[in-house]
């Protein structure tokens, strides 16, 4: 990778120029227009308007696909959608010629952002979307995408992202024998139990219109789900094929009648902070007696109007699967669904679910897994990998702990387990949770793990094993946006501990490489990697990793520079 960058700093911008057209006149495959990025090691954006002609190299841990200069061994990054770049000539996921694929994130910065003008030849992975709207909503990247080809792709990604951000030698023998298969998922639709939808002023219209969806609606709103790199821009959406077919025929009510004028509702302007309705969030769980669905429908507004929501409610409610109206109210301008206040307007303020044989209560903006089904195949990796000794000796310290499902899960095998999440509501949910199920012996603490003291870790006894959920929040509650990843003071506390094992999970490879390497290298060697596909067609990747062995005394960090 090094050689890489090296070879495109030394070029000149003459140079870069003459290389690329060089690979444009090779032609063969489909053209890009590089639009910007290309500054970033050529010192101008001398390359705006050019025309080139790339192989599609592989895609990011973010779904973005990483193309490939012809004759050039360098990878670049776009942001659009897998499906849109399929081209022939087998070099995309072929194990023999397959590129070196580049971090979408740091360390390295040599990405150029490129904008498809055609496509020449489909990729033989290539399926049709089973979801009309795949190729033109941010929701799916992957879904025309044969699905063993983007388990290939996750694969690889985790693989090169903990060789370069993690630092770990695939040269090392013991590399290839640590790193085990992916796990798939045998559900690839409807298995998503949230959703969260977006109301707008400004509805996406795709350049190709969605064919089957006729759009009889003239009041340029729309309820759905981003178009990809757009912020304010919606996709109006009529169903989702990742959500089940209760949580549809919600949708379906809510689009029929919310632009009724008679209502008075309005969506809120990103630009303006003008207007009412900001998002629409559904969450399915199981009713614990039935096993049946449930549904919670949450209306996330800028202001709190019961009398303006009440007809909705109305609608909603009369679905039999429906047993929660919340209205979370988030008066900031910021567009997230996590709510200032809190309202219960129909029925209960939680849905349950189970998992791993326990029930669990879940509110509107606390954690839970988003595909029940693997999360049980998650949960027993992690409880293998915990290495248990069963007689209940044990102390677990489950961080990010959200609802509190992992150490819940594992509670009974030991002695204590110890939870901090920084949500109160997952906190609150968490005890309540221990309760439902009868265990006593889990300690659940409310804390931002971003601002640790050096007194962290006098509330618990040492820690046999320590569970890592972490993932950045996306609420206003977000304490540190420019180091998503576990925070250094954290890192710094668990090197200290000298805990035996670590069973990290995460559903961002790239920032779980970059702590691995913090966490390991110079203490421990990783023992066993495994990569789990938790959310099939939406390109991210949920694996958990453990590393075992007694770290040796007063030993102190030092990272390998490969
Ligand atoms: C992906 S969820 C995992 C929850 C749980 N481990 C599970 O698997 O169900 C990540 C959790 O990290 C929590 N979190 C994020 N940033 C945090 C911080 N700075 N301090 C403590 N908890 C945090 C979130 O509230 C969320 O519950």
């Amino acid at each position: 990778m090094e050689g890489i960058a090296k070879k495109w700093r030394d070029l000149g911008c003459d140079d870069v120029k003459k290389k690329l057209m060089q690979c444009h006149k090779n032609g063969g495959l489909p053209f890009v227009k590089i639009h910007h990025g290309a500054e970033k090691f050529v010192n101008q954006p001398m390359l705006l308007e050019d025309e080139l002609d790339v192989q599609f190299g592989g895609a990011t841990a973010r779904g973005d696909n990483l193309m490939w200069l012809d004759d050039m061994n360098f990878t670049v990054e776009e942001h659009k959608s897998v499906t849109e770049f399929f081209i022939g000539n087998g070099i995309f996921y072929d194990d023999k010629s397959t590129p070196t694929v580049t971090p979408s994130v740091v360390p390295y910065n040599y990405d150029i952002e490129v904008k498809k003008l055609k496509t020449i030849a489909p990729h033989w992975n290539s399926v049709t979307a089973p979801c009309i709207y795949a190729s033109v909503c941010g929701g799916c990247k992957t879904q025309n995408l044969l699905y063993e080809a983007q388990v290939r792709a996750k694969e690889e990604q985790v693989n090169d992202l903990i060789i370069h951000i993690g630092r770990f030698s695939n040269d090392d023998p013991e590399f290839a024998t640590v790193m085990k298969s992916i796990v798939p998922c045998d559900i690839h639709f409807h298995y998503r139990n949230k959703m969260e939808f977006s109301f707008c002023t400004k509805k996406w219209l795709p350049r190709d219109s969605v064919v089957g969806v006729q759009d009889l609606d003239e009041t340029g709103y729309a309820l759905g789900l981003h178009a990809p790199g757009f912020f304010d821009k919606v996709l109006n959406i009529g169903s989702c094929l990742l959500q089940n077919e209760a949580a549809n025929r919600v949708l379906a009510v809510v689009q029929d009648c919310w632009r009724d004028p008679q209502l008075g509702l309005s969506p809120y302007d990103v630009h303006s902070h003008a207007g009412f309705l900001k998002h629409l969030m559904l969450r399915t769980g199981r009713d614990i007696e039935t096993g049946l669905p449930e549904l919670m429908v949450n209306f996330v507004t800028s202001s709190y109007e019961p009398k303006l929501l009440k007809h909705l409610v109305e609608k909603v409610s009369a679905i039999p699967e429906v047993v929660s109206v919340i209205n979370n109210v988030n008066s900031s301008v910021g567009n997230t669904s996590v709510g200032e206040v809190e309202y219960i307007l129909h029925g209960k303020s939680t849905i349950t679910d189970t998992l791993r044989g326990l029930k669990f209560q879940i509110s509107a903006n606390s954690f839970f897994q988003t595909n029940s089904y693997q999360a049980e195949v998650l949960y027993k990796l992690i409880e293998d990998f915990s290495g248990l000794k069963g007689d209940g000796s044990e102390i677990i310290l489950d961080l990010f702990c959200g609802t509190g499902t992992i150490g819940l899960t594992l509670a009974r095998r030991v002695k204590h387990v110890y939870g901090y999440d920084v949500v109160p509501q997952a906190i609150s949910d968490a005890c309540r949770n221990a309760e439902l199920n009868g265990i006593h012996n889990a300690t659940f603490i409310q804390g931002d793990l971003n601002k640790i003291g050096d007194d962290f870790g006098n509330n618990f006894p040492k820690p046999d094993i320590v569970i890592s959920g972490y993932k950045e929040l996306q609420s206003p509650l977000k304490t540190d946006p420019n180091r998503p990843g576990m925070h250094t003071k954290l890192i710094k506390f668990l090197l200290k501990l000298r805990c035996p094992r670590i069973v990290y999970v995460s559903c961002n490879p790239a920032t779980c490489a970059r702590d691995l390497d913090y966490l390991c290298h110079g203490m421990m060697t990783p023992s066993l990697f495994n990569k789990r596909d938790v959310v099939s067609s939406k390109s991210k990747n949920e694996w958990t990793w453990q590393k075992s062995g007694s770290c040796p005394q007063g030993t102190t960090l030092q990272r390998r520079i490969y």
